[in-house]
């Protein structure tokens, strides 16, 4: 057999490291605003709804216009190389419009629209950069799976899907914990934004590194016939429609992230009023959990790769997560040691599911499906990354409201249903894994 460059170690960390830092860009961005809703109130006049408004944007090309399966089928039609220098442009625009919103419209300014009434132009045009933005940004979460498995597959495929999941929570970090002090130090609200979307630009030039070397295994994968198991065809969605094992995951997808990234969009503030951390360190706290899961998220991949058991792994991660969301809805327990012990297990939890949920869905779909079956998953994902905060924003406005401040018994209460419903489908899932037999309780890696 003809050695590959994707067979040498060095050569594959490389791409790893290369997709990943752009990934890390980009998650950097994605919750760039999350530490900024109560300043994004003083300053601006923004509410609980108008910031649910925004988040929710998240969904509106990529949901709504179903523009993420679009950005599966290309994809899957055009390659890992067009699609990633594709979606690193799409964000990078969106980024742009997110910046110019905040920076250049009066926050005073009213607009109105046929569906959605009256609102603030700045709003309106922040929102559609983040739109834009993670029309991109998905597109690139598939697109750097793809060829994670590409590259990975039969070797250390999960340990090498956890290393960028890892990368990505760095990403979320950052956007936890540096959007304050940037702000404090620059005194503009748009310049966070403005650091991530030049971040972007950076994320963009390292995605080149990848470029040059898939374009080689492509070349010897060709000498090698093996390019044909990566044609695509419509008819392949359909198959993808009537695997049951792929719709398990897609729920447990569905409703596990939407109880984590859409806290996210709050958590900050939640720290200050329900555990009185004091505002300018209250990002730190919920900083802990994508720092937790940057060394956990590989080591429970590796455990995968090695050991097996990814569906008992998934069904421990969201049995967890319930645990979390229990305490968080018990009134007394409000020192801020309780947050940062609740930050540690949402960060264990938030690491074994991803760890095993993404190598899985490349146990139970073929390579030449994969694009579009990651697509769909992340596009029935979406429906909650957007749908959900903007119900915690209603539900925070119409039932929470204390005076200037917020109570957020309804929202926690929100996120535990969520991570119930999500132990149903990890334990459907493991059964339909015994019944139909896809391997997912076995070692990822081939002897
Ligand atoms: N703000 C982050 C949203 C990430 C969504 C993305 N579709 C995804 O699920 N990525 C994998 C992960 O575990 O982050």
């Amino acid at each position: 057999m003809v050695q590959k460059i994707s067979d040498s170690v060095a050569a594959r960390w490389t791409v790893l490291i290369a997709v990943s830092l752009t990934m890390m860009c980009g998650y950097f961005m994605c919750d760039v605003m999350s530490p900024l809703k109560t300043l994004l109130q003083e300053i601006m006049g923004w509410d609980s709804v108008e910031y649910g408004v925004f988040s929710s944007s998240y969904g509106w090309l990529n949901v709504i216009l179903l523009m993420l399966i679009v950005g599966g089928v290309i994809l899957d039609k055009k390659g890992a190389r067009f699609t990633g220098v594709f979606a690193t442009g799409v964000m990078l625009i969106g980024a742009v419009l997110k910046y110019y919103g905040i920076e250049f419209i009066d926050p005073t300014i009213r607009t109105t629209l046929p569906f959605f009434g009256e609102m603030r132009l700045q709003l309106l045009v922040t929102s559609l950069g983040y739109a834009i933005f993670a029309f991109g940004y998905e597109t690139m979460g598939i697109t750097a799976t793809k060829i994670i498995v590409r590259w990975f597959k039969g070797k250390e495929m999960a340990l090498a899907l956890g290393m960028q999941v890892a990368f990505a929570r760095l990403g979320t970090m950052l956007a936890m914990v540096a959007p304050i002090p940037i702000y404090n130090m620059f005194g503009k609200l748009s310049t966070p934004i403005l650091f991530c979307t030049v971040l972007l630009l950076f994320g963009f030039a390292i995605f080149m590194v990848f470029v040059v070397m898939d374009r080689k295994l492509d070349k010897e994968r060709a000498q090698e016939a093996l390019a044909d198991d990566e044609k695509f065809r419509f008819s392949d969605i359909l198959l993808i429609f009537r695997n049951r094992g792929f719709w398990y995951i897609a729920m447990l997808c569905l409703l596990f992230y939407a109880a984590v990234f859409p806290f996210l969009k709050f958590a900050t503030e939640f720290m200050i009023i329900k555990f009185n951390v004091n505002p300018e360190y209250a990002g730190i706290i919920p900083g802990l959990l994508p720092l937790g899961t940057l060394f956990l998220t590989p080591l429970f991949g590796g455990i995968y790769d090695k050991k097996g058991k990814g569906a008992t792994i998934m069904l421990i991660g969201t049995l967890m997560l319930v645990g979390v969301y229990i305490t968080f809805s018990i009134t007394g327990l409000n020192h801020w040691l309780v947050a940062v012990a609740m930050m540690i297990v949402l960060g264990i939890a938030f690491s074994l599911v991803p760890s095993a949920m993404w190598p899985s869905v490349a146990k139970i779909i073929p390579m030449e499906r994969l694009g579009s079956a990651y697509a769909l998953i992340f596009w029935v994902q979406n429906i909650g990354l957007a749908g959900v905060p903007l119900v915690v924003g209603i539900v925070l406005d119409k039932y929470g409201k204390v005076g200037d401040s917020y109570d957020y018994t309804y929202p926690v209460y929100i996120f535990l249903a969520l991570c119930l419903t999500s132990v149903i489908f990890a334990l459907l899932l493991k059964r339909e894994d015994r019944v139909k037999g896809y391997g997912l309780e076995k070692p990822n890696i081939k002897k």
